[in-house]
């Protein structure tokens, strides 16, 4: 029997980038998917998130000059199409051509070595679990009898819905909230916790909501989703505020409600790898408790971002196949969510970096109305702020407004390089663009310097 030297359960944004790594490296590669390869990214998250919001986005503009006719079901085809449009460059023909053996089935595990996909018996040195993460549907009374949405079927209506809960404010709630409301759904959004997007800086969050609310979603904050009921003409939303219960009412409700690992099913438990219930047990090398089983991705967390998963697979190969001992610096994670305006951000909140560094740090804002391109364009919505610590590097940044996650890539650079800030505005930029946002701020952190 073949063996191969490492062999990949998920053929997701994890697997995928592990079986091209090891590539690099020279190894021989089997990568087993039960579904298609892309996995979540693809099929039901980035890919036809962002289709959707650019989508909504251009008919929002469109919108100010003159009526639209919204077409629904051409819209929801046209995401679709563009799913198996960039599903291209990850296609079974591409993968085998780049010599990765493919592999379409179940893999289960017989034993640390062995796989069992679907009957066929697979042995490698090394074993990836890359299986991702699934939508959390927590245990609220009633859900079990409606037919409710997740990312895993909202892509796939038919037609959009005339109106929608959704439950849940964290990124893939409001960003789809804010599409499918651009789109002429009348859209309520319920979140349990204070503010919508409650990890990100307050102001900002505040800032987004507010501008949701005029662009007329219904945002129900401080407000837990207890109970559903099915009516004739939908779903009926039972809400707790404050000790108090009222009802919110509409055609369908999509969950938001957060992640689980995809942990089940193919014998963790008999091979012995620890897991809890938020993520398989890893060390700084994303070796699980058996010596040469790795896993990587939403499985693992911390962040559920395909780029994380990326970056951790290509770390994990290089650590278990080479003498190089790679750890992931989680401080540089940066990450957007896709609202118009964009919000981006990369490592500590105000709030974080004053409770660990007091006030030995430096807190510099601006605001986009204040810079020209943003006028000019009429984007003047948002803010940046970004937290120094006494010497000028960047302990984090958080930008909501136009472009704000191209613009998080200058920053990041400054941050991961170890560059000052107050150093990027020596750098020419050219006039007028967003960047000026950051060449004033950075501009002030010199003066401030002297
Ligand atoms: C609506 C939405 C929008 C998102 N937007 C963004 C975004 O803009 N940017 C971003 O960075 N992240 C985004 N994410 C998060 C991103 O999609 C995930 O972090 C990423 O896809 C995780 O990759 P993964 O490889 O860990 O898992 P997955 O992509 O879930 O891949 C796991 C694969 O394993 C397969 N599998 C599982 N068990 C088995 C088995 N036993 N045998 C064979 N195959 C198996 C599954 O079929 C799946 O294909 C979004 C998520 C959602 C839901
Ligand atoms: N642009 C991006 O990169 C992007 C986009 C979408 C998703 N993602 C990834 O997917 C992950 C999951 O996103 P998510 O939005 O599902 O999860 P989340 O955990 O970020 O948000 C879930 C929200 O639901 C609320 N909630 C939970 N139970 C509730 C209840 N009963 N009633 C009312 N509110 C309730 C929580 O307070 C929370 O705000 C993200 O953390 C992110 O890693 C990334």
């Amino acid at each position: 029997m073949k063996k191969y030297d490492i062999a990949i359960i998920g053929a997701g944004a994890g697997g995928l980038n592990a079986a091209f790594e090891a590539l690099v490296l020279g190894k021989k590669v089997v990568l087993i998917e039960k579904n298609a390869p892309g996995g979540e990214c693809t099929w039901s998250g980035c890919i036809p998130s962002k289709a959707l919001i650019n989508i909504a986005d251009e008919i929002h503009t469109a919108k100010k000059y003159g009526a639209v006719n919204i077409n629904g079901k051409e819209i929801l085809n046209k995401v679709r199409t563009l799913i198996h449009e960039a599903h291209q460059a990850e296609a079974v023909e591409v993968l085998n051509q780049a010599g990765i053996n493919y592999i379409k089935g179940y893999a289960k595990f017989k034993d640390s070595n062995t796989l069992d996909v679907d009957g066929k018996e697979i042995k490698a040195d090394k074993i990836f679990i890359c299986t991702g993460s699934s939508a959390l549907v927590p245990p609220i009374k009633g859900l079990d009898w409606i037919d409710y949405l997740t990312n895993e079927n909202i892509f796939l209506l038919d037609d959009l819905p005339k109106s929608m809960i959704v439950l849940g404010g964290g990124p893939i709630g409001v960003e789809l909230a804010q599409a499918f409301n651009r789109l002429g759904v009348s859209v309520k959004i319920v979140e349990m916790a204070e503010t919508i997007l409650f990890r990100e800086e307050k102001e900002m969050a505040l800032e987004i909501q507010s501008i949701l609310e005029k662009e007329g979603v219904e945002v129900f904050t401080s407000s837990k989703g207890i109970e559903v009921k099915e009516e004739i003409e939908g779903v009926n939303l039972i809400v707790d505020k404050d000790g108090k219960t009222n009802e919110i009412k509409a055609e369908k409700i999509l969950l938001a409600l957060g992640r689980k690992p995809n942990l089940k099913g193919f014998n963790l438990e008999k091979i012995g790898v620890r897991y809890n219930n938020k993520a398989i047990e890893v060390n700084e090398c994303f070796e699980t408790n058996i010596p040469n089983i790795y896993a990587v991705g939403d499985v693992v967390g911390p962040y559920l971002f395909s780029h994380m998963g990326a970056v951790q697979a290509k770390q994990a190969v290089r650590n278990a196949f080479t003498k190089t001992k790679e750890i992931v610096d989680y401080s540089n994670t940066s990450w957007c969510t896709f609202t118009h305006p964009e919000f981006a951000r990369t490592g500590m909140k105000e709030e974080e970096a004053r409770a660990k560094f007091g006030d030995n740090i430096q807190v510099f804002t601006h605001k986009y109305r204040d810079i020209d391109r943003a006028v000019v364009d009429q984007k003047s919505q948002g803010m940046a702020k970004i937290i120094c610590d006494k010497e000028g590097y960047i302990l984090g940044a958080s930008i909501l407004g136009e472009r704000a996650c191209e613009m998080l890539g200058e920053l990041q650079i400054v941050k991961s390089f170890k560059i000052p800030f107050y150093r990027l505005h020596e750098a020419i930029h050219p006039y007028p663009s967003y960047s000026e946002l950051l060449l004033t701020m950075s501009k002030n952190a010199y003066d401030n310097k002297k």
